[in-house]
């Protein structure tokens, strides 16, 4: 299969998360295919021969000599993803990245009766989500893509599903604000990804509150359960900040465009009940028989031929994947302009100096 223009952005925003330096021998040939990706066969001067640095880079990429732009693409993405966790995971056996990402402090795997369960295990701070948290997602997610099981489930520990974006996310980076919007636009993109490209069905069960991400991301699930505790509430303009997780499309398209105004600009905050009449939930229990019932019927749905559910996803899915990640992109892209706006700072001093709550 061709890497599309799409896998070659993605892979260069996973060669920005790599955690560990992979090296000049490495860096050199990403640049060089990348080079050859996106301007063609090396038709620059040779530097100087003191000009070691642009001199190596300019030899790697001239070494590629013809090879066609599509080929240099497809190597590229084929590199980086040898590289990146997951890969770094996958490569020392399947097991071990299972291990991983059960592992996680703050995010518990399990598989069983053909169920994947990603859970939520913060419940001290909601379930807020922490950089750390979106990575082992998308490594879980990842993982879930390929293990046996033929369904994957999200739900969270304690009081709440989750309370979103972990605000000291922005309060806490070394760099500060604007290392922090980098960071976040990029881990946020792939994090998205992640979940526009999840090949099987995808299930949250929402036991109770969703903040923020946490609600914009039931867009791009299969089925959404929900306890008639649990809220939906998006409170991004109150934040100083603008809808993610593709949102700004799926929810016009799920609720209309009256019903999403409501809630992305104006954070109206909705009742499981209003949020299944608008279409963002499949359907509601009781919250004393929530567990039981859903965990009953989730059972005899991952009984069902995982082939056909797949496929059945893929041809619902693919009529608008490319639209999703363009989506994805330009949110992202807003989003990390808004962090660094003065009404999301403020908003988010206000949070962690406990001077305001949603
Ligand atoms: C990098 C990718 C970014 C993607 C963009 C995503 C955007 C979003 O998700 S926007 C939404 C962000 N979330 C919020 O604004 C929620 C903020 N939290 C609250 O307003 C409240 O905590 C609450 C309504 C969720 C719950 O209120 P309450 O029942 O009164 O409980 P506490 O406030 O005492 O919370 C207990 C504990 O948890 C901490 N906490 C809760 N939510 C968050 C959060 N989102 N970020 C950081 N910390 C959170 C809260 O601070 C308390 O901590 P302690 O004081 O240490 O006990």
């Amino acid at each position: 299969m061709r890497a599309s223009q799409q896998d070659f952005e993605n892979a260069m925003n996973q060669v920005k998360l790599l955690k560990q330096d992979p090296g000049n021998q490495v860096k050199l040939k990403l640049y060089a295919l990348y080079k050859q990706a996106t301007d063609g066969p090396c038709n620059m001067p040779k530097p100087g021969v003191f000009d070691l640095v642009n001199k190596a880079k300019w030899e790697a990429w001239n070494s590629l000599g013809s090879l066609p732009k599509e080929t240099a693409r497809q190597n590229y993405v084929d590199l980086v993803s040898s590289l990146s966790p997951s890969a770094e995971a996958s490569s020392q056996g399947k097991h071990e990245a299972d291990e991983k990402a059960q592992k996680s402090k703050d995010i518990v795997v399990t598989s069983e009766d053909g169920i994947t369960k990603i859970v939520l295990n913060r419940p001290t701070k909601k379930n807020a989500l922490t950089f750390e948290m979106y990575q082992d997602i998308i490594l879980a997610l990842k993982n879930a893509s390929t293990d046996n099981s033929a369904i994957t489930v999200f739900t969270g520990t304690g009081d709440y599903y989750c309370s979103g974006n972990d605000l000291t996310n922005f309060t806490s980076a070394a760099g500060g604000m604007e290392e922090a919007a980098s960071k976040g636009a990029v881990v946020l993109r792939e994090f998205v990804n992640s979940f526009i490209d999840f090949p099987k069905p995808l299930v949250a069960v929402v036991n109770g509150p969703a903040v923020g991400i946490a609600v914009t991301l039931l867009g791009l699930f299969d089925a959404v359960y929900a306890s008639d505790k649990a809220t939906f509430h998006t409170p991004f303009s109150h934040l100083g900040q603008s809808p993610e997780a593709c949102s700004s499309y799926t929810f016009p398209k799920i609720m209309g465009s009256a019903k999403a105004t409501e809630m992305l600009l104006f954070g109206k905050k909705l009742t499981a009940r209003e949020a299944w009449a608008q279409g963002l939930v499949s359907e509601v229990f009781p919250d004393s028989t929530f567990e039981k019932e859903v965990w009953t019927r989730l059972k005899g749905y991952a009984k069902l031929p995982p082939n056909s559910m797949r496929i059945s996803k893929e041809l619902i899915r693919n009529n608008e994947k490319e639209k999703l990640h363009a989506v994805n992109a330009e949110e992202c892209t807003t989003l990390k302009a808004k962090w660094l706006s003065e009404e999301c700072i403020n908003a988010i001093m206000n949070f962690v100096s406990r001077k305001a709550k949603l």
